[in-house]
């Protein structure tokens, strides 16, 4: 393998600020690594005449002295995010012939940037799943394995394939979006940093939507401070979200390496779940250890509604996606299934170009939506989803500066295990990460060990809205504590 692709995205930035490589030089190594693992199924779509047209035009800037802060950086994009011309499905086959006629903010932004786009990458369906396998263009493989075995694991999801590429050093990094624990889960599962940013942070202009009021965008990257290097190319006010903070972005690298000394950390006893496993209690422990020994102090504190957040969420998520998906009637845009009439057009349509999952998640919305059930579920789904915020604001009023908590329940888990009949097992996954997306708030996951079986395992720090740079000082104590992580192995090659 290429070792410019070995390079964190700030270490290649160097490298071709000094000349050392061309962006062209750094896009084809990356171009040929995608080549090279078709295995993992990371990628839905490359890009190469693109990526090698935006290359050369970075190779031109830099040479002019034009250079924006990531020129000539290739990354992956998650295939929700709308690229103009280039198609763009969500992992559905509703949508498998979608080529949009614009840009969605974010990647705007990176392009703005100087960016390169390698490709779009894999992700569950409308980003329902935690694991990647209900994209309509098949599973992602986990690039780790467990010790000793060669059965493939799955990468966490629903941003799988952009985890997995920067994991398998397919991309410098991705672009996710995390709606219940998108990014965060898969981050965990794959060794690699990603962190959700503040609801209102990033622009979801041009990202297909799942769930309007929990969806945000945020990157996945193989350190702490390249995310905080792409969060800041991504992150701003966008005229065209109502929903955009009106806000500047910080300069986020600054944090990285910032002082956490007399930061106040909160371990929320209630996250101390039946059944959590030895292993991931005592990295949660250490975790706080590390973050004491770098001068923050850590005060046990209670978010006592935690664990009606993943019902609700089941139930807000849901109810926002039966309506946002309401779109694709064969009309408007997406793929149509000929009937007899406009409503067998429409039920053809519908039952062709949704998966199961996605169908499952309609049904499910439609129904808490619907006259006599909307005030049993919907409406007190929403007044839980008011006592999680408010929890978090009296922790945050009584001088929490953030909340440590594991990242997921378990390391990554193999293809199929959790995906039979109870959806149930696939959505307990989330416990750890959906009370912030409920409560608007910002979290990033730091890779913090191994388990017993060699899999990476992440830690997850929560923080006060638009509270990211502390997250970014924090996460550098882990990720310095706890090393780097690369998969041992490059089977897929
Ligand atoms: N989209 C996400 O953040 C993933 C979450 N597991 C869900 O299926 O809703």
């Amino acid at each position: 393998m290429s070792e410019l692709t070995r390079l964190t995205l700030t270490a290649a930035h160097e490298g071709l600020a000094q000349g050392h490589f061309t962006a062209t030089e750094l896009t084809q190594a990356y171009l040929d690594a995608i080549e090279a693992a078709g295995a993992l199924n990371a990628y839905v779509l490359a890009t190469p005449e693109k990526a090698l047209e935006m290359a050369k035009a970075s190779d031109a800037r830099l040479a002019s002295g034009e250079a924006g802060p990531l020129e000539g950086i290739p990354l992956g994009v998650k295939d929700n995010y709308a690229v103009e011309g280039v198609r763009t499905t969500a992992g559905s086959s509703i949508l498998k012939h979608f080529v949009p006629p614009y840009e969605s903010t974010v990647t705007a932004n990176l392009w703005r940037d100087g960016a390169v786009l390698l490709g779009k990458l894999n992700q569950d369906e409308f980003a329902m799943g935690s694991s990647t396998e209900t994209s309509a263009f098949g599973a992602t493989v986990n690039p780790w394995r467990r010790e000793g075995s060669s059965a493939p694991l799955v990468p966490g999801g629903s941003s799988g394939g952009s985890a997995a590429a920067v994991a398998a050093h397919l991309a410098a990094g991705a672009a996710g979006t995390d709606t219940g624990g998108s990014i965060r889960q898969p981050a965990a599962f794959t060794g690699t940093v990603g962190i959700k940013p503040t609801y209102g942070r990033c622009s979801r202009w041009g990202i297909i939507a799942y769930a309007s009021s929990l969806d945000q965008a945020g990157p996945i990257a193989r350190s702490v401070n390249d995310a905080a290097l792409l969060l800041r190319s991504m992150a701003g006010h966008d005229p065209k979200d109502s929903t955009s903070a009106k806000l500047p972005v910080p300069d986020y690298e600054a944090a990285v390496g910032g002082s956490v000394k007399g930061m106040r950390i909160g371990i929320p006893r209630e996250y101390r779940v039946d059944g959590m496993s030895g292993e991931i209690a005592s990295l949660w422990d250490e975790g706080a250890q590390w973050l004491r020994d770098a001068g923050a102090e850590v005060v046990e504190i209670s978010l006592p509604h935690s664990k009606y957040a993943l019902p609700a969420y089941y139930i807000v998520a849901l109810a926002e996606a039966s309506s946002n998906l309401a779109r694709y009637d064969g009309v408007r845009y997406g793929e149509r299934v000929p009937g007899r009439d406009i409503v067998e057009m429409y039920e053809k349509t519908r039952a062709d170009g949704f998966g199961a999952e996605v169908r499952r998640r309609i049904m499910i919305g439609t129904y808490v939506l619907s006259a006599g059930y909307y005030d049993a579920y919907y409406v007190r789904a929403q007044k839980v989803r008011t006592l999680i915020k408010r929890d978090f604001e009296t922790v945050f009023a009584a001088g929490i500066d953030a909340v440590l908590a594991p990242a997921t329940p378990s390391p990554a888990f193999g293809i199929g295990e959790k995906s039979g009949a109870d959806p149930v097992e696939m959505y307990l996954q989330d416990v750890f990460t959906v009370t912030l997306n409920m409560a608007g708030l910002p979290g990033i996951a730091v890779p913090a060990g191994l388990s017993g079986e060699g899999l990476p395992l992440g830690l997850q720090l929560i923080g006060r809205p638009f509270g990211e740079e502390a997250l970014f000082s924090l996460g550098q104590v882990i990720e310095e504590a706890a090393g780097r992580f690369t998969c041992p192995d490059e089977w897929w090659r």
